[in-house]
C-alpha cells in the first residue's frame, strides 16, 4: 500500500502556479496500478482517496500506521466504487460482490479489507474515498439499481447527463461522506453546468471510462481567475471549497464525485453563471 500526502493550496498560491505546480497540488494520477493499492491523503478536509486494480492476486489494506490510528478506518468511513468488471471486497470476513458501478459503504471500525477481481483478464477497478466519521454505521452494498438517478442538462447544449447518488442521506446514510457517479449522454461533453462553489464542502472527481487518447479539460479556480487541468482516464482531481469545477471531454467519459465537509446538503451550492467566468 502506498500513501502520498497532499497539503492543498489557497487561491493566493494558485495565482503564481505554473502547470506542474498546479498538477502536483490538485491532480492525482496512477491510482489503478496492477496488484497495488495506492492512496493519497489530502489535507483538504482530510479526504483520503485511493485506487486498486487486483489482477493476478487479491490485495489487502487496513493498517492505520500511516495515519496514527490502529486501523485505517478506526475513525473513518469509506466508499468503494467499482469502475471496472466484477470484483469482491472482503471486510473482516464479510464478503461483498461488486459489479460495475456498484458502491460499497464501509462504516467506521472496519479492520482488514481485501480486494479481488473475478477475472484478472477483465479486472475490477476499485476507487475509494474516505473521510473522518463520528458514528458507527453498518457496511452496506449500494447496487447501481439502488442509486437515486437525477437527470441533468440538455442534449442541444452538449451537457445531458445522469447523476446517480449512492452514499447520500436519501439512499444510504453516512456520517459526512457523499458519493455518486455521473454518466454523460452519448454526444454530450460538458459536466457540471452551471459550475458552482460549495463553501461548506470540498469535492474530488475521478474521471473514468475514457479512451486512452482522450482527455478531460477540467476547469478549476476562483470564478474570476480560472485554471485548467488536462486529465486522463483514471485520474482524480481535488476541488477545494474555494474552487469552481466543471469540465469537457474530447470523447465519452464518466466520473465519480465524492464530497465531505460541514453538511451533506447536495443543493447547498452557489452556482456561477458561465458568463461570469474569466
Ligand atoms: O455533472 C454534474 O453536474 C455533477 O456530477 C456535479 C457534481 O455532482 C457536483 O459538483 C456536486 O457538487
Ligand atoms: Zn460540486
Amino acid at each position: 500500500m502506498t500513501m502520498k500526502i497532499l497539503y492543498g493550496a489557497a487561491p493566493e498560491d494558485v495565482k503564481g502556479y505554473d502547470t506542474e505546480q498546479l498538477r502536483n497540488a490538485f491532480l492525482i494520477t496512477g491510482l489503478f496500478a496492477a496488484d497495488a493499492v495506492n492512496f493519497t491523503y489530502t489535507h483538504v478536509d482530510r479526504l483520503l482517496l485511493g485506487g486498486a486494480m487486483p489482477v493476478t492476486k487479491s490485495v489487502t489494506f487496513g493498517s492505520g500506521a500511516e495515519i496514527g490510528t490502529p486501523y485505517l478506518l478506526s475513525a473513518r468511513e469509506m466508499g468503494i466504487a467499482n469502475l471496472g468488471d466484477t470484483g469482491t471486497v472482503s471486510v473482516d470476513g464479510q464478503s461483498f460482490t461488486l459489479d460495475n458501478r456498484d458502491v460499497l459503504y464501509l462504516g467506521r471500525g472496519a479492520r482488514t479489507i481485501a480486494l479481488a477481481s473475478l477475472s484478472g483478464n477483465s479486472p475490477a477497478r476499485f476507487y475509494m474515498n474516505s473521510v473522518p466519521a463520528g458514528a458507527d454505521i453498518p457496511h452496506r452494498l449500494i447496487r447501481k439499481g439502488d442509486s437515486k438517478p437525477v437527470e441533468l442538462g440538455d442534449i442541444s447544449r452538449s451537457n445531458k447527463r445522469r447523476l446517480a447518488m449512492y452514499i447520500h442521506p436519501e439512499v444510504a446514510p453516512s456520517c459526512l461522506l457523499l458519493m455518486g457517479i455521473t454518466d454523460l449522454a452519448e454526444g454530450s461533453v460538458w459536466n457540471t453546468l452551471p459550475p458552482h462553489l460549495h463553501e461548506r464542502r470540498m469535492e474530488a472527481y475521478c474521471y473514468f471510462d475514457m479512451a486512452a487518447h482522450d482527455r478531460i479539460i477540467h476547469l478549476m479556480g476562483r470564478p474570476e481567475e480560472t485554471r485548467h487541468l488536462v486529465v486522463a482516464n483514471g485520474d482524480a482531481v481535488l476541488s477545494p471549497a474555494w474552487s469552481i469545477h466543471m469540465g469537457a471531454g474530447t470523447g465519452p467519459y464518466a466520473f465519480v464525485w465524492g464530497m465531505t465537509g460541514e453538511n451533506q446538503e447536495y443543493n447547498d451550492v452557489a452556482p456561477v453563471a458561465v458568463a461570469e467566468l474569466k
